[in-house]
């Protein structure tokens, strides 16, 4: 079963009976405070756990000339139907230890009377009470379709509960208060139907009444109501409900309704008459009203409230992200067979179809037939010349569901060979498979078709990412493609405000590269691997750094460009500065936590997380770095906090590589170098880091592909898919 059947089935249930869950839900929130109102008066005595019957009915004879009945209610207060002395008829709240009278009997207010029956029964009798009860199944069930999705989301059930990224608002909140809600709102619901089916009397129902053989009744022994041994045994807790004898004749007795059991008392032997359990309808219908209700509980009451609140947030939450699903279709004006140019489109949420549709409609612009559609559409194309593929990741690297059919429609469908292909993948570096799917669609496809541009990946719907892909197209294409940025920015949210604290200067720097110390105001939960984004022009544009943690806070090596956006606004900042930013969780590049061995590749500003890891190695795990700069000047940036780190046992070894002094060398040649240290850390399951420009990272992964073959050891691929290969190069 595919997910989005859940989802369609999640949505059509909430679309089907959100009406009612509406008024369900406000005018839930508003009883939630009934049972409030009622526990938050004084009439609580603080003798009732230990007070048995027989002290207080003894107490209650001496102060009243008749007692009509005891009642015990869900906040524990004792409630008496009393005639005083002279002659008056009272029904209050008394103290079961003196019999003092606490206060007259809560009568429920109208409003909240008012509230109650039309939350049961919405003032349309029983078709009303019909519809809340079904409302409250249909409730139910979207609370369990919610679960699976959840569930499908996060993988297993042991995850259930973990942490989640968070991409969107409403998806963030639905899912985040979903969870929170899950069991309140499953209560709510359960009970809901209970009190509906007990109302239209659905439930089983037992003959319960007293087998009392009148003829034995006697009046002798006779007892003092308080040497009653029944009354003497039995806590006031424990009671529901006292029944006092109508008259002194030996056939009327005392009727007692306990937890679990009725018992009917000789009023002059204390004999115990009759007695029988309660059948387990009777516990199942208190216990489903006083959860559904919050009857006797402040803090049940406020978790239902709360639960009901979170249900008016799912409504619109839920709703809002339906719409922004449905807003980005995929139109097309030519029929697929008469199309050059294939758009094919890999997306969950809908976030990936703006994108495809801004570059379908340039192409159109520009004169080309161009169709659009989704991968899992994937068909014979017959006069295509060009595919490009744009697509999202999900799960653990997986495809979304309209592209989860592609690769085997790939493979069964027959095309010609002479088209080429782009591939551009969607995805978030919060996941450890950074846009897995798009590199394995790019995979597979180069048996069939011929590559144009080497695969792209966007992090984040990364709009500046995005026009640098149609600008290397575009360029090699010759087609004109231009980007209408409006259509696709969404403006991103700065959640950090950041305070500088420490800068070095630019001009003392050969290389023309600054430290940047940053206090992060709140304490977000970041480690050195993380991103910064920065967005120097407040718009769509985006620039990345590395982050090292020191001491707690931020650390960025940042190079300096005359021309350059993201330099020259963080360049410009003075000591005390504050700035907002953004902080993306990079999972595939954080210190591994379970290799005993690690290897650091860095050159130039791709120290800058390294330096925040070496920080973090209290464990004194055995760390090699092999570090390229271009002159010897050029480490004094960073010297004294490798010297510290060295001295420390942080870092076990420094190779140092620069490539302007007279013994010109690269890390790559370190690396060469260290061959049979380096086929040994990747054999005994040592994990290599590499961290800097790209060029650098093409020179070692192919330093790293002969080592392997020389040692014999298994595909360097497989080291890069099993994590022993991480890269963050730029
Ligand atoms: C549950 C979930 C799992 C994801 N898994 C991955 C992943 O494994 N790798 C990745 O690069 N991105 C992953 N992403 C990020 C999405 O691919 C990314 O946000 C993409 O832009 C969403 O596009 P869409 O809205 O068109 O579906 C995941 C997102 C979600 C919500």
């Amino acid at each position: 079963m595919t997910i989005s059947i859940w989802r369609y089935s999640h949505l059509a249930l909430a679309v089907s009976s959100f009406a009612f869950i509406l008024l369900a839900s406000i005018t839930g929130i508003i009883l939630a405070f009934q049972p409030i109102s009622e526990q938050i008066q004084p009439y609580k005595s603080a003798d009732f756990e230990t007070a048995t019957i027989a002290e207080t009915l003894s107490t209650l004879k001496k102060s009243y000339s008749e007692i009509i009945d005891l009642q015990i209610d869900a906040n524990d207060f004792v409630l008496a139907s009393v005639i005083t002395e002279n002659g008056e008829s009272k029904t209050g709240y008394i103290n079961p230890k003196t019999a003092q009278f606490l206060g007259n009997k809560i009568e429920v207010s109208p409003f909240f009377q008012w509230v109650t029956n039309f939350h049961r029964s919405l003032f349309l009798k029983s078709t009303g009470r019909f519809l809340v009860g079904l409302c409250s199944f249909l409730l139910f069930l979207i609370a369990v379709s919610g679960s699976v999705l959840i569930l499908k989301r996060q993988r297993s059930f042991k995850k259930f509960f973990s942490k989640i990224v968070n991409e969107n608002f409403n998806q963030y909140w639905h899912i985040v208060l979903g969870r929170l809600s899950l069991i309140p709102i499953i209560i709510i619901t359960i009970t809901g139907v209970y009190l509906s089916l007990e109302k239209f009397n659905l439930l089983p129902t037992y003959n319960t009444s007293h087998n009392i053989n009148y003829d034995a009744i006697s009046e002798s022994p006779q007892l003092e109501l308080h040497n009653f041994p029944v009354f003497k045994n039995t806590k006031l807790s424990e009671v529901k409900f006292i029944e006092f004898p109508f008259s002194d004749d030996v056939e009327d007795y005392f009727t007692i309704a306990l937890q679990n059991r009725e018992i009917v008392v000789n009023q002059f032997t204390g004999e115990i008459l009759s007695e029988f359990n309660y059948p387990l309808v009777t516990f199942y219908s208190e216990l489903s009203l006083n959860l559904h209700t919050g009857k006797g509980s402040i803090l049940w009451s406020l978790i239902l409230a709360i639960a009901t609140a979170n249900i008016l947030f799912f409504i619109y939450s839920g709703f809002a992200m339906t719409l922004k699903r449905r807003k980005a279709k995929l139109k097309n004006k030519f029929k697929k067979d008469v199309c050059d140019y294939v758009i094919l489109v890999g997306s969950e949420n809908g976030s990936t179809l703006p994108f495809a549709n801004v570059l379908h409609e340039q192409l159109l612009h520009a004169g080309k037939k161009s169709y659009i559609t989704e991968m899992n559409n994937y068909t014979t194309f017959i006069q295509a010349e060009h595919i490009i593929i744009l697509t999202a990741t999900y799960g653990l690297g997986d495809p979304p569901t309209n592209a989860n059919r592609f690769l085997e429609l790939l493979k069964t469908t027959k095309q010609s060979e002479t088209i080429s292909y782009s591939v551009v993948g969607f995805g978030s570096y919060a996941y450890p498979d950074f846009c897995k799917f798009a590199l394995d669609v790019d995979s597979a496809i180069q048996l069939h078709f011929k590559q144009f541009l080497p695969v792209f990946t966007i992090n984040d719907k990364s709009v500046d990412a995005f026009k640098q892909w149609t600008n290397a197209w575009t360029e090699k294409m010759q087609v004109p493609v231009k980007i209408a940025e409006d259509k696709l920015t969404s403006k991103p949210r700065l959640t950090n405000s950041l305070t500088v604290i420490h800068k070095t200067e630019v001009i003392n720097n050969p290389d023309s590269t600054f430290l940047l110390t940053l206090k992060a105001k709140k304490a977000k939960r970041f480690v050195s691997g993380d991103l910064l984004a920065i967005y120097p022009a407040n718009d769509y544009r985006e620039r990345l750094y590395s982050i090292g943690k020191v001491d707690g806070n931020i650390q960025l090596s940042v190079k300096y460009y005359d021309t350059g956006l993201g330099s020259n606004f963080l360049n410009g900042f003075d000591l005390g500065d504050t700035f907002k930013a953004r902080i993306i969780n990079n999972a595939a590049f954080h210190f591994p936590k379970k290799a005993a061995n690690v290897v650091m590749i860095a050159n130039g500003t791709g120290i800058a997380p390294f330096l925040g890891m070496l920080d973090a190695n209290i464990k004194r795990k055995n760390v090699h770095l092999y570090f390229g700069l271009r002159t010897k000047q050029s480490l004094e940036l960073y010297n004294s906090q490798l010297e510290s780190y060295l001295q420390s046992g942080k870092l076990s070894r420094l190779e140092m590589a620069f490539s302007r002094e007279i013994e010109s060398s690269y890390v790559q040649d370190l690396l060469l170098k260290d061959e049979v240290f380096i086929a040994k850390r990747l054999k005994n399951k040592g994990v290599l880091m590499i961290c800097g420009s790209l060029t650098m990272q093409n020179g070692v992964l192919t330093i790293l592909e002969t080592i392997c073959k020389k040692y014999q050891l298994e595909a360097l691929s497989l080291y890069q898919k099993n994590g022993q290969i991480q890269t963050d190069c730029y």
